[in-house]
Parts: structure tokens; C-alpha cells; sequence
């Protein structure tokens, strides 16, 4: 697998930009046999809003606890910010924030103590906690409830304690693991206002998600890792363009497995793609991708009626990440999940900690 280019922007001196994140060939086989990350290579310029887009159990937080030293790699090199992610584990974790799947929240403490604590933890120093506690409160909008104990806050509130958390030793470099996961829409775009806050204030931030729509509207740069491999990269606007056309989605009355693969048969053997095109199955019907979408939906349609298949709704529009994701693995993203069981130990891995405690 080729690494991943920069395509960040130099300084304004015109030196380039050093790199936050540079991983090479890395590697992490669990002690299960489970090979979760297979010669991953990426580089990530300081600076940028990178984003590690895969379905479920496609190898993201495995490969982040590799870059932040929770996970020794089976293989390949990783510095971060400069620092051998074997030779400097101590002086790489105190220059990075982690913002784990799991909320580190401590629910009987406020979130004025659970920033406090992290500030010890991270060892900020005394005479700059108050200082400090009171800017993250502004940033993630907390400081009304600050002093409410973290149990009768939203989801959406503790994943935003969550944020300030990591982000207490002011660190160059954040790492973000799916943090809107299971947020309703409106609890997602304010965190996304603050990962852009961050981002802004010049932060990296490597940010893992599920989310097509989070990736194209944060990233300035992404990787699609799936089954442990990347299989793509580039600026969310290059991988759309990957797809090569518009995108003619088609609902069916019944979207059993049969009827679906039906469709697919009589869309490629209507003859009116010009041999170029894709077609595949979706979770409710097909998609069909072509330069010709807009022109010959309708004789589709025609076509898949005259051959029996109910068609409940249909929608042409340019292609999503979504569609990214389509048209690279030839699956849905989720119809890719597979359960992440959690249980071994990785077979040279220490134990999972914060990073920076
Ligand atoms: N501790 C472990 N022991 C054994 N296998 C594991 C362990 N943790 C994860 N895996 C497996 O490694 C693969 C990658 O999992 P990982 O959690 O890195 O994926 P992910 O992309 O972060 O998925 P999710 O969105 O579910 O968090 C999966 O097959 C998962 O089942």
C-alpha cells in the first residue's frame, strides 16, 4: 500500500509542514489470530483534519492504539510528533490527546472536578489548572452545568466533557475515536463545531468514524480502511470523484436478497449503461452508477418494471461517501459491520490505558 501524500499546504515560509502522524507498513495481528491491521501506511502533516473512515470492525481504533502506544504493532514503524512510538512511549503520550469510544467521564464528579482531575493527571501545572479548567468549560459550553454532577448530563454533554479532557495538556495532536457515535444529529453538529475550533486553533486531528457525511464535512483528508487494509485516500471532493458519474438509487418493493440480485441482472442486461457503470445491491434496492445516470434513469426504471420488479421510490443525485464506499469495496459500509468481540489481548500489547495518565 502506498502512503499517504500530503496534500496539506506548505508554510507561509514555503518549508513544508513536518509531519504529526507518519505510520509505515504498520501491522497489529491480536494473540486471537485476528490480523486487524495489515501494512497500514499513512502520514498526517501537522495541521490537518484527517479523517479514518471504515465500517465497523474495519481496524480503526486498533490502528489509533498503535499510534498512541496503548497497542504495540506487530509490524512496521509509527513516530508521532517525533517521538518511536517503541523508543519514546512516555514523551510520545504526554504530546497527544485521546478521545476513546469509551467516555472516561467519571459520573459522581462534576465536570469542573473530572477536568481538574485529568489536569493532574496530565500534570498541568497548579497555577494554570483554574485558567485552564474555565477555557475548556467555554470551549465545549459546560460552564453553566459545571458544578452538576457528570450523571445528569446528555450523552451529547459528557462526549463533550469527553473533548475537554483530552485536550487539557494542550496537546498538538488529538485523536478522536467515532466521538458522535449514537449522538442524535443536532448533539453531532456541535461537537463538530468545536473538533473545527480545535482544528482551527491548530490542532491536528485524527478523527475515526463511521460517518460518510462527518468525514466529508470535517476532513481535509481522508483514508477508507477496511478488513485492516486502506483501500482508498485522498480529499473527500478525490474519492467522490472516484465514482466516476451520478448515482441513480432505486427502492424496492421487496428488497429480499432475491430481488435485489434480480434487479442488479436486469439493470446490466438492459444494455443501457454503455458498457460503463456500476450496479450494485444497497440495504433496500440497487445503485447505479454511471455518466449516464440522469439520462437513461427513467429507461431503468421502464426496463425493471417490464421485468417484474416493483420499484417503491427512486432518487438521482452526485455521489456521496457513501457511494465512495460502493463503489471501492462493491458493499455497502453497513452491510460490511462485523462484531468487534474485545476479547483477547493483542500479542504484544500491554494493557489499555489513557493516554497520559
Ligand atoms: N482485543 C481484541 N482481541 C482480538 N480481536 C480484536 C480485539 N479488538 C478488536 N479485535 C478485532 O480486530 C478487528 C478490528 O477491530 P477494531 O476495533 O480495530 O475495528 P474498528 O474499525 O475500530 O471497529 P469499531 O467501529 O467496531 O470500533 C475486528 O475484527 C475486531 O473483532
Amino acid at each position: 500500500m502506498h502512503p499517504v501524500s500530503s496534500t496539506t499546504d506548505d508554510r507561509p515560509d514555503g518549508s513544508p509542514r513536518p509531519d504529526a502522524i507518519r505510520a509505515q507498513h504498520v501491522s497489529v495481528t491480536y494473540a486471537s489470530g485476528t490480523e486487524a491491521v495489515k501494512d497500514v501506511s499513512l502520514t498526517v502533516p501537522e495541521g490537518e483534519f484527517f479523517g479514518f473512515l471504515g465500517p465497523n470492525g474495519a481496524g480503526k481504533t486498533t490502528t489509533i492504539k498503535a499510534l498512541v502506544t496503548l497497542l504495540d504493532p506487530t509490524g512496521g514503524t509509527v513516530t508521532v510528533n517525533g517521538f518511536d512510538v517503541r523508543r519514546d512511549r512516555r514523551a510520545l503520550r504526554a504530546s497527544v490527546g485521546y478521545m476513546a469510544q469509551e467516555t472516561s467521564v467519571d459520573l459522581e464528579l462534576t465536570a469542573r472536578e473530572n477536568i481538574r482531575f485529568a489536569c493532574e493527571a496530565y500534570g498541568v501545572p497548579r497555577a494554570e489548572r483554574a485558567a485552564r479548567i474555565d477555557e475548556l468549560l467555554d470551549l465545549v459550553d459546560l460552564a453553566a452545568v459545571a458544578d452538576d454532577q457528570a450523571k445528569t448530563y446528555s450523552g451529547g454533554m459528557k462526549k463533550r466533557l469527553d473533548v475537554a479532557t483530552a485536550l487539557v495538556h494542550r496537546p498538538p495532536l488529538v485523536f478522536l475515536d467515532e466521538p458522535t457515535t449514537g449522538l442524535d444529529p443536532k448533539a453531532r453538529n456541535r461537537l463538530w463545531e468545536y473538533f473545527r475550533e480545535i482544528n482551527d486553533a491548530g490542532t491536528t486531528v485524527f478523527l475515526t468514524t463511521q460517518y460518510l457525511e462527518e468525514a466529508d464535512q470535517l476532513c481535509d483528508r481522508l483514508a477508507v480502511i477496511d478488513d485492516g487494509h486502506i483501500v482508498a485516500e485522498g480529499t473527500p471532493a478525490e474519492l467522490k470523484a472516484r465514482v466516476g458519474g451520478d448515482v441513480l438509487d432505486v427502492d424496492l418493493i421487496d428488497d429480499d436478497e432475491s430481488s435485489r440480485d434480480r434487479a442488479v441482472r436486469v439493470v446490466r442486461e438492459s444494455g443501457l449503461l454503455d458498457g460503463e457503470g456500476s450496479v450494485s445491491r444497497t440495504e433496500t434496492g440497487v445503485s447505479v452508477t454511471s455518466l449516464h445516470a440522469r439520462r437513461v434513469g427513467t429507461d431503468l426504471l421502464v426496463a425493471l418494471r417490464d421485468a417484474g420488479v416493483a420499484v417503491e421510490g427512486f432518487e438521482v443525485h452526485s455521489p456521496t461517501l457513501d457511494d465512495v464506499f460502493l463503489a471501492i469495496t462493491g458493499t455497502p459500509a453497513s452491510e460490511r459491520a462485523t462484531s468487534a468481540d474485545g476479547e483477547s489481548e493483542p500479542s504484544e500489547g500491554p494493557t489499555d490505558q489513557k493516554v497520559g495518565r
